[in-house]
Protein backbone atom coordinates (compact mmCIF):
# COMPACT_ATOMS: atom_id res chain seq x y z
CA UNK A 1 0.00 0.00 0.00
CA UNK A 2 1.42 3.45 -1.27
CA UNK A 3 -1.07 5.78 -0.01
CA UNK A 4 -3.15 6.50 3.06
CA UNK A 5 -6.70 6.08 2.54
CA UNK A 6 -9.47 8.23 3.61
CA UNK A 7 -12.83 7.70 5.86
CA UNK A 8 -15.45 9.82 6.91
CA UNK A 9 -17.32 9.73 10.25
CA UNK A 10 -20.26 10.62 9.08
CA UNK A 11 -20.71 7.33 7.69
CA UNK A 12 -20.22 5.86 10.79
CA UNK A 13 -22.43 8.22 12.80
CA UNK A 14 -25.38 8.02 10.37
CA UNK A 15 -28.10 5.75 10.98
CA UNK A 16 -27.69 4.17 7.92
CA UNK A 17 -26.50 0.33 9.01
CA UNK A 18 -24.65 -0.14 5.35
CA UNK A 19 -22.57 3.17 5.71
CA UNK A 20 -21.95 2.44 9.10
CA UNK A 21 -20.86 -1.13 8.25
CA UNK A 22 -18.72 0.51 5.35
CA UNK A 23 -16.86 2.76 7.65
CA UNK A 24 -16.10 -0.14 10.14
CA UNK A 25 -14.66 -2.45 7.44
CA UNK A 26 -12.40 0.71 6.07
CA UNK A 27 -10.68 1.52 8.82
CA UNK A 28 -10.18 -2.09 9.82
CA UNK A 29 -8.75 -3.05 7.13
CA UNK A 30 -6.75 -0.17 6.59
CA UNK A 31 -5.23 -0.71 10.09
CA UNK A 32 -4.60 -4.19 9.40
CA UNK A 33 -2.19 -2.91 6.30
CA UNK A 34 -1.33 0.60 6.96
CA UNK A 35 -2.01 1.20 10.50
CA UNK A 36 -2.88 4.46 9.42
CA UNK A 37 -6.22 6.82 8.05
CA UNK A 38 -7.38 10.24 7.02
CA UNK A 39 -10.15 10.98 8.67
CA UNK A 40 -13.18 13.16 8.01
CA UNK A 41 -16.15 14.26 9.77
CA UNK A 42 -14.70 15.11 13.08
CA UNK A 43 -16.16 16.98 15.40
CA UNK A 44 -13.45 20.63 15.03
CA UNK A 45 -14.92 23.13 13.23
CA UNK A 46 -12.80 25.49 11.42
CA UNK A 47 -12.89 28.09 13.95
CA UNK A 48 -11.69 26.11 16.60
CA UNK A 49 -8.80 24.86 14.45
CA UNK A 50 -7.73 28.74 13.08
CA UNK A 51 -8.18 29.76 16.97
CA UNK A 52 -5.79 26.54 18.38
CA UNK A 53 -2.79 27.63 15.71
CA UNK A 54 -2.96 31.10 16.30
CA UNK A 55 -2.62 30.34 20.30
CA UNK A 56 -0.07 28.03 19.77
CA UNK A 57 1.79 30.07 17.56
CA UNK A 58 1.61 32.97 20.57
CA UNK A 59 2.82 30.17 23.01
CA UNK A 60 5.92 29.58 21.04
CA UNK A 61 6.59 32.80 19.95
CA UNK A 62 6.93 33.67 23.80
CA UNK A 63 10.44 34.37 25.06
CA UNK A 64 12.23 31.23 26.52
CA UNK A 65 12.65 32.36 29.95
CA UNK A 66 8.65 32.48 30.00
CA UNK A 67 8.27 28.98 28.19
CA UNK A 68 10.84 27.94 31.19
CA UNK A 69 8.85 28.68 33.58
CA UNK A 70 5.86 26.01 32.28
CA UNK A 71 8.34 23.69 32.74
CA UNK A 72 7.61 21.27 35.68
CA UNK A 73 10.18 19.05 36.75
CA UNK A 74 9.60 15.73 37.98
CA UNK A 75 6.20 14.81 35.84
CA UNK A 76 7.68 13.02 32.83
CA UNK A 77 6.81 16.18 30.77
CA UNK A 78 3.33 14.78 31.35
CA UNK A 79 1.87 18.87 31.32
CA UNK A 80 3.02 22.28 30.31
CA UNK A 81 6.01 22.91 28.48
CA UNK A 82 9.26 20.31 27.34
CA UNK A 83 11.93 22.24 26.07
CA UNK A 84 13.58 21.60 22.87
CA UNK A 85 15.52 18.63 22.40
CA UNK A 86 14.80 16.96 25.56
CA UNK A 87 12.30 14.17 24.06
CA UNK A 88 14.20 11.27 21.92
CA UNK A 89 12.73 8.22 19.98
CA UNK A 90 13.03 4.87 21.61
CA UNK A 91 16.61 3.81 21.41
CA UNK A 92 17.86 6.97 19.91
CA UNK A 93 20.07 9.12 21.69
CA UNK A 94 20.00 12.64 19.96
CA UNK A 95 17.02 14.56 21.21
CA UNK A 96 14.32 15.41 18.69
CA UNK A 97 14.52 18.98 16.67
CA UNK A 98 11.15 20.13 18.96
CA UNK A 99 9.50 21.84 21.93
CA UNK A 100 6.10 21.13 22.41
CA UNK A 101 3.33 21.40 25.26
CA UNK A 102 0.73 19.06 27.11
CA UNK A 103 -2.81 19.55 27.85
CA UNK A 104 -3.96 16.49 29.64
CA UNK A 105 -7.65 15.13 31.15
CA UNK A 106 -10.32 17.22 32.52
CA UNK A 107 -11.01 15.01 34.94
CA UNK A 108 -14.90 14.66 35.61
CA UNK A 109 -16.34 13.34 39.17
CA UNK A 110 -13.60 11.18 40.11
CA UNK A 111 -11.25 12.22 43.10
CA UNK A 112 -8.83 9.52 42.88
CA UNK A 113 -7.72 10.32 39.21
CA UNK A 114 -7.36 14.01 40.09
CA UNK A 115 -5.05 13.20 42.32
CA UNK A 116 -3.10 10.69 39.88
CA UNK A 117 -3.04 13.04 37.29
CA UNK A 118 -0.28 15.72 37.30
CA UNK A 119 -2.31 19.00 37.27
CA UNK A 120 -2.99 21.07 33.72
CA UNK A 121 -0.74 24.23 33.91
CA UNK A 122 -2.32 27.56 32.89
CA UNK A 123 -0.07 29.85 30.51
CA UNK A 124 -0.78 33.12 32.43
CA UNK A 125 0.17 35.49 29.40
CA UNK A 126 -2.47 34.22 27.58
CA UNK A 127 -5.34 33.16 28.96
CA UNK A 128 -7.10 32.46 25.33
CA UNK A 129 -4.54 29.33 25.17
CA UNK A 130 -6.37 27.17 27.95
CA UNK A 131 -9.30 28.08 27.27
CA UNK A 132 -9.10 27.10 23.41
CA UNK A 133 -6.36 23.97 23.98
CA UNK A 134 -9.29 22.42 26.40
CA UNK A 135 -11.75 23.17 23.69
CA UNK A 136 -9.65 21.21 21.60
CA UNK A 137 -8.94 18.30 23.83
CA UNK A 138 -12.97 17.50 24.34
CA UNK A 139 -13.51 17.82 20.20
CA UNK A 140 -10.19 15.47 19.44
CA UNK A 141 -11.82 12.86 22.73
CA UNK A 142 -14.60 12.88 21.25
CA UNK A 143 -13.84 11.95 17.61
CA UNK A 144 -11.83 9.35 19.14
CA UNK A 145 -14.59 7.67 21.11
CA UNK A 146 -15.94 6.84 18.02
CA UNK A 147 -13.41 5.82 16.17
CA UNK A 148 -12.69 3.54 18.90
CA UNK A 149 -16.13 2.01 18.92
CA UNK A 150 -15.48 1.60 15.04
CA UNK A 151 -12.80 -0.71 16.22
CA UNK A 152 -14.52 -2.57 18.77
CA UNK A 153 -17.21 -3.67 16.06
CA UNK A 154 -14.45 -4.77 13.67
CA UNK A 155 -12.87 -6.59 16.85
CA UNK A 156 -15.96 -8.34 16.99
CA UNK A 157 -16.64 -6.65 20.76
CA UNK A 158 -19.13 -4.61 22.29
CA UNK A 159 -19.45 -1.35 20.62
CA UNK A 160 -19.15 0.51 23.82
CA UNK A 161 -16.09 -1.59 24.99
CA UNK A 162 -13.26 1.11 24.84
CA UNK A 163 -15.64 3.67 26.69
CA UNK A 164 -15.27 3.02 29.96
CA UNK A 165 -11.58 2.72 29.58
CA UNK A 166 -11.22 6.12 27.87
CA UNK A 167 -13.78 8.15 30.08
CA UNK A 168 -11.57 10.14 32.09
CA UNK A 169 -8.08 8.70 30.75
CA UNK A 170 -4.88 9.75 30.72
CA UNK A 171 -5.12 10.90 26.92
CA UNK A 172 -2.36 13.89 26.01
CA UNK A 173 -3.16 16.92 23.45
CA UNK A 174 0.32 17.67 22.40
CA UNK A 175 0.75 21.09 19.96
CA UNK A 176 4.68 20.67 18.83
CA UNK A 177 6.14 23.39 17.46
CA UNK A 178 9.78 22.34 14.70
CA UNK A 179 11.71 25.43 14.87
CA UNK A 180 13.65 26.63 11.83
CA UNK A 181 16.89 24.43 11.08
CA UNK A 182 20.02 27.08 11.78
CA UNK A 183 22.72 24.75 11.03
CA UNK A 184 23.14 21.24 9.40
CA UNK A 185 21.65 18.86 11.70
CA UNK A 186 24.29 15.61 12.98
CA UNK A 187 21.74 12.80 13.02
CA UNK A 188 18.72 14.95 14.50
CA UNK A 189 15.57 14.98 12.95
CA UNK A 190 12.73 16.79 13.78
CA UNK A 191 10.73 13.18 14.57
CA UNK A 192 12.89 10.09 14.48
CA UNK A 193 11.18 7.66 13.72
CA UNK A 194 9.15 5.43 16.41
CA UNK A 195 5.59 4.21 16.99
CA UNK A 196 3.40 5.74 19.21
CA UNK A 197 2.40 4.67 23.01
CA UNK A 198 -1.50 5.39 23.03
CA UNK A 199 -4.29 3.52 21.85
CA UNK A 200 -4.73 5.86 19.01
CA UNK A 201 -3.28 9.11 17.45
CA UNK A 202 -5.53 11.73 15.91
CA UNK A 203 -2.85 14.43 14.29
CA UNK A 204 -3.66 17.85 13.59
CA UNK A 205 -1.36 19.41 10.81
CA UNK A 206 -0.62 16.80 8.55
CA UNK A 207 -1.27 19.09 5.38
CA UNK A 208 2.78 19.82 4.68
CA UNK A 209 5.14 17.73 3.71
CA UNK A 210 7.40 16.10 6.39
CA UNK A 211 4.94 12.99 7.82
CA UNK A 212 6.24 9.51 6.39
CA UNK A 213 4.79 6.28 7.27
CA UNK A 214 6.42 2.70 6.41
CA UNK A 215 4.47 0.41 4.87
CA UNK A 216 4.95 -3.45 5.27
CA UNK A 217 8.12 -3.31 2.26
CA UNK A 218 9.89 -1.29 4.87
CA UNK A 219 9.06 1.49 2.44
CA UNK A 220 8.78 4.96 3.63
CA UNK A 221 5.68 7.01 2.24
CA UNK A 222 4.26 10.40 2.60
CA UNK A 223 1.19 11.12 5.08
CA UNK A 224 -0.34 14.13 3.59
CA UNK A 225 -3.72 14.83 4.87
CA UNK A 226 -6.34 17.31 3.64
CA UNK A 227 -7.44 20.26 4.85
CA UNK A 228 -10.49 18.82 6.69
CA UNK A 229 -8.62 15.16 7.60
CA UNK A 230 -7.12 14.21 10.84
CA UNK A 231 -4.35 11.34 9.97
CA UNK A 232 -4.73 8.56 12.59
CA UNK A 233 -3.02 5.86 13.62
CA UNK A 234 -3.02 2.74 16.05
CA UNK A 235 -0.28 2.90 18.81
CA UNK A 236 1.46 0.67 20.64
CA UNK A 237 -1.12 -0.02 23.77
CA UNK A 238 -3.89 -0.85 20.89
CA UNK A 239 -1.37 -3.17 18.78
CA UNK A 240 -0.66 -5.14 21.81
CA UNK A 241 -4.17 -5.34 22.92
CA UNK A 242 -5.12 -6.73 19.89
CA UNK A 243 -2.51 -9.32 19.22
CA UNK A 244 -0.59 -6.77 16.52
CA UNK A 245 -3.98 -7.62 14.56
CA UNK A 246 -4.26 -4.03 14.31
CA UNK A 247 -0.52 -2.63 12.94
CA UNK A 248 1.25 0.72 15.26
CA UNK A 249 3.19 1.55 12.46
CA UNK A 250 6.58 3.15 12.08
CA UNK A 251 6.48 7.00 11.86
CA UNK A 252 9.07 10.40 11.84
CA UNK A 253 8.99 13.58 10.38
CA UNK A 254 11.71 14.12 8.17
CA UNK A 255 13.68 17.79 7.94
CA UNK A 256 12.95 20.23 5.18
CA UNK A 257 14.96 20.66 1.90
CA UNK A 258 17.62 23.22 3.28
CA UNK A 259 15.59 26.12 1.05
CA UNK A 260 12.80 25.64 3.77
CA UNK A 261 14.49 25.30 6.57
CA UNK A 262 13.53 28.64 7.52
CA UNK A 263 9.98 27.84 8.02
CA UNK A 264 8.86 26.13 11.21
CA UNK A 265 6.42 23.23 11.29
CA UNK A 266 3.19 22.96 13.62
CA UNK A 267 1.54 19.99 14.39
CA UNK A 268 -1.13 18.86 17.06
CA UNK A 269 -1.28 15.28 17.97
CA UNK A 270 -3.68 14.32 20.59
CA UNK A 271 -2.70 10.30 22.29
CA UNK A 272 -5.76 8.97 23.47
CA UNK A 273 -5.18 7.00 26.44
CA UNK A 274 -6.88 5.03 28.48
CA UNK A 275 -6.96 4.78 32.36
CA UNK A 276 -3.88 3.25 34.16
CA UNK A 277 -5.54 0.37 35.12
CA UNK A 278 -6.86 -1.06 31.76
CA UNK A 279 -5.87 -4.37 31.44
CA UNK A 280 -3.60 -4.16 28.01
CA UNK A 281 -3.32 -8.63 27.84
CA UNK A 282 -4.08 -9.59 24.41
CA UNK A 283 -7.88 -10.34 23.91
CA UNK A 284 -8.79 -13.98 23.18
CA UNK A 285 -10.42 -12.87 20.32
CA UNK A 286 -7.00 -12.52 18.63
CA UNK A 287 -5.16 -15.44 19.04
CA UNK A 288 -5.61 -18.17 17.06
CA UNK A 289 -2.92 -21.58 16.05
CA UNK A 290 -1.36 -19.61 13.91
CA UNK A 291 -1.37 -16.07 15.99
CA UNK A 292 -0.55 -17.25 19.07
CA UNK A 293 -0.27 -14.63 22.31
CA UNK A 294 2.70 -12.00 21.26
CA UNK A 295 2.85 -9.99 24.39
CA UNK A 296 3.08 -10.30 28.08
CA UNK A 297 0.10 -9.12 30.08
CA UNK A 298 0.42 -5.66 31.42
CA UNK A 299 -1.79 -2.36 32.29
CA UNK A 300 -1.85 0.93 30.68
CA UNK A 301 -0.06 2.69 33.31
CA UNK A 302 3.20 -0.10 33.82
CA UNK A 303 3.64 0.20 29.78
CA UNK A 304 3.22 3.75 30.04
CA UNK A 305 6.11 3.96 32.66
CA UNK A 306 8.25 2.12 30.87
CA UNK A 307 8.22 3.84 27.73
CA UNK A 308 8.43 7.53 29.00
CA UNK A 309 11.86 5.68 30.73
CA UNK A 310 13.08 5.11 27.22
CA UNK A 311 11.83 8.49 25.88
CA UNK A 312 14.18 10.22 28.57
CA UNK A 313 11.44 11.76 30.21
CA UNK A 314 11.62 10.42 33.40
CA UNK A 315 14.44 8.68 35.09
CA UNK A 316 14.87 5.42 36.27
O1 LIG B 1 4.59 16.16 13.78
C1 LIG B 1 4.02 15.22 13.26
O2 LIG B 1 3.45 15.32 12.19
C2 LIG B 1 3.99 13.84 13.92
C3 LIG B 1 4.43 13.83 15.33
C4 LIG B 1 4.44 12.46 15.93
O3 LIG B 1 4.45 11.46 15.26
C5 LIG B 1 4.39 12.31 17.40
O4 LIG B 1 4.53 13.32 18.11
O5 LIG B 1 4.20 11.19 17.87
FE1 LIG C 1 4.00 9.73 16.49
Amino acid sequence: MNTIPSVNLSDFISNNSVRKQNFVDAIGKAYEEIGFVALKGHFLDNTLVENLYKEIKSFFSLPTEIKQKYEIPNIGGQRGYVSFGKESAKGKKEGDLKEFWHFGQYVQNNKQLENEYPKNVNVEELPEFNKIGKEAYLMLEKTAKYVLRALALYLGLEETYFDSYIYNGNSILRPIHYPPIKEEPKEAVRAAAHGDINLITLLMGAQGKGLQVQNNKGEWIDAIAQPDELMINVGDMLSRHTNNKLKSTIHRVVNPPKELWGTSRYSIPFFMHPVSDMKLNVLEGCIDDNTPKAFKDTTAGEFLTERLIELGLIKK
